[in-house]
């Protein structure tokens, strides 16, 4: 109880939402209410007027009256049903919208850092699913709740006036049916709800992995044991789900079982109390027939209790996810920005990556990082994006932390990495990405840049050819070039290479290097690379190793003096 009194306390999802809609809350909750009150009279005056219709009325208004308020809670009874569902999804839908923009903010903000916690498989449940439930939260539980309280009260009181006995009576049945059966069914059903979570969640975790990796699957000729591995926790969600419905139905029947004694119990009281009075006979009847309305919306309470679980966890881990950053204004001399590494460490876990690493690269310089697989040059990169935040010492960008500049660091920095992706969609539209504001010209003209003009030529549809997913229409080298021409277009004066030509054969990759070299020869460039070529085009090179630069100086000082160096530089004419 406690867990779930902290993550009420800390939960920046629902509460905040809460407090800050309460009157559309109260409507819904009102016209709820009204609209069981509307087809509860209903069912009393109809109740009423067929049973007073049987005798001789002393008076024509005996029976007309009933018959203008019979028209008029008919009438009534879908009006406020009408209104309150439009409350009520106006509501919510303004939830779910608020709530998928932050959820996308908050994904998009720290995109690379909620990639290493989160799969892909539980972003899309987060985005498909979590939201979805709570949507349900409003709709399942918290409306019906509110209402089913008000009318728990309504009618407790309402039968208190007529005889205080007979009220104890209904109280310890309706505490039954509205706060005990639903208490019961929320631990009962707890476990099955959190395993239909979980099997849930890996559903779309297997989904996502099946299709990152079904051309892996079909090479290897495992798609049997992929459908197989698929089918069994889609065999044990449908059971789980089974069970769950089962266990409603006979939580349904109970309830409805014990609706039954208390309408026979109040026709028994009703008879022995009243026997004899012509009018009071018609009474009972009426009252009877006005409790049936009313089983709806005990199970709607009970339904929506017992899914509880379900939002518990969803709102775990909404609020597990990081708070976006609050954007700040990029500075002028960020235009124009000196990137420095002070004292900088950083450990995952207890192995440390980097160590009071210190690194100034100036305003339009170009430089290389070199070392051994595993040693640091990733995760040197993303200290310097900000995706994550160094244990000690300080990431700047022209003198500002590069945390703070987090929202605004694409228009600081460009990243061409070992594959970019390209959609499935126009070459125009692909490379427009690196800035949708750019006119057709523009954008034709950093194809143009990127050496892609001879290309285009030879397309039957030119710029509107269509890339196919992940721009399997084109070979790799022709892919890094519409990367490059988006980086081009992005105009950030720092750009991040991150291998782009690794997987090219060495002719394509000298080719592609030369290009980029030449056409962001004016903004500063930090090149993460395992071969040598093209190495000529940096001002220096860095060695990271074990934490720290074991070498570091300019192309032509190391081939004079490092042994090291030479002997990578022999390596790489050799491949
Ligand atoms: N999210 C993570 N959690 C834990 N350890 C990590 C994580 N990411 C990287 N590492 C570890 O940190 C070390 C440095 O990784 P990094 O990716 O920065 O190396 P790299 O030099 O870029 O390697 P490569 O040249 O193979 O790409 C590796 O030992 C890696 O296993």
């Amino acid at each position: 109880m406690s867990k779930v009194r902290q993550l009420l306390k800390r939960d920046r999802w629902v509460i905040p939402f809460l407090k800050s809609q309460k009157s559309g809350l109260f409507w819904s909750i009102v016209l709820s209410f009204l609209t069981i009150l509307a087809a509860g009279s209903l069912m009393f005056v109809s109740g009423y007027l067929i049973s007073r219709a049987a005798q001789r009325p002393e008076n024509v208004l005996m029976i007309y009256v009933p018959i203008v308020l019979t028209r008029g809670f008919g009438i009534a009874r879908p009006v406020f049903r009408y209104a309150q569902r439009m409350v009520s999804h106006n509501w919510v839908l303004r939830f779910v919208s608020k709530s998928r923009r932050r959820l996308y903010e908050s994904v998009a903000s720290t995109a690379s850092n909620i990639r290493s916690r989160l799969q892909t498989g539980e972003v899309l449940s987060l985005l498909a699913d979590d939201l979805d439930r709570l949507q349900n939260l409003y709709l399942r539980t918290l409306f019906p709740l509110g209402a089913g309280m008000v009318l728990y009260l309504f009618v407790s009181i309402g039968i208190g006036v007529v005889n205080w006995l007979f009220m104890l009576w209904w109280v310890t049945m309706l505490s039954v049916i509205m706060v005990i059966i639903p208490i019961v069914s929320f631990f009962a059903n707890r476990a099955r709800v959190k395993k239909q979570k979980q099997l849930q969640s890996q559903l779309y975790t297997d989904a996502t992995d099946a299709v990152l990796g079904l051309q892996d699957w079909v090479l290897s000729g495992r798609q049997q044991d992929l459908i197989a591995s698929q089918g069994k926790v889609m065999a044990n969600l449908a059971k789980t789900k089974g069970e769950s419905m089962k266990f409603g139905w006979w939580r349904d029947f109970w309830i409805q079982i014990l609706v039954l004694i208390l309408v026979v119990s109040t026709t028994i009281w009703s008879g022995s109390q009243f026997s004899g009075s012509r009018i009071a006979v018609n009474f009972i009847a009426a009252f009877i027939l006005a409790i049936f309305p009313l089983v709806d919306s005990f199970l709607g309470v009970n339904q929506g209790v017992s899914e509880a679980s379900f939002y518990e966890d969803s709102m775990i881990r909404l609020n597990e996810l990081p708070v976006p950053e609050e954007s700040v204004m990029i500075p002028k001399n960020i235009m124009t920005p000196t990137i420095e590494l002070s004292h900088v460490t950083f450990k995952y876990g207890d192995k440390t990556i980097v160590h009071q690493l210190n690194l100034v690269v100036q305003a339009g310089e170009k430089i290389a990082i070199l070392g051994r697989s595993g040693s640091g040059k990733t995760t040197l990169l993303k200290l310097m994006t900000g995706d994550i935040v160094p244990e000690s010492g300080h990431v700047t960008i022209g003198n500002e932390s590069v945390q703070l500049l987090k929202q605004n660091l694409s228009k600081v920095i460009a990243v061409l990495d070992q594959q970019s992706y390209l959609f499935d969609t126009t070459i125009l539209n692909n490379v427009r990405m690196g800035n949708i504001n750019a006119t057709d010209d523009q954008v034709k003209a950093a194809i143009t840049q990127a050496g892609l003009q001879p290309l285009i030529d030879s397309l039957p549809e030119k710029y509107q050819t269509k890339m196919q997913e992940a721009g399997a229409r084109f070979s790799g080298g022709e892919q890094q070039r519409f990367a490059l021409a988006r980086v081009l277009l992005q105009k950030a004066p720092i750009v991040i290479l991150d291998e782009p030509t690794v997987g090219l054969d060495p002719k394509t990759e000298y080719e592609v290097l030369q290009q980029i070299f030449k056409v962001l020869q004016n903004r500063t460039i930090i090149w993460v690379t395992h071969h040598l070529t093209g190495i000529d085009e940096v001002d220096h090179v860095y060695f990271l190793s074990e934490g720290h630069f074991l070498l570091s100086d300019t192309p032509e000082t190391l081939k004079a003096t490092s042994t090291y160096f030479q002997k990578l530089l022999a390596m790489d004419d050799f491949h």
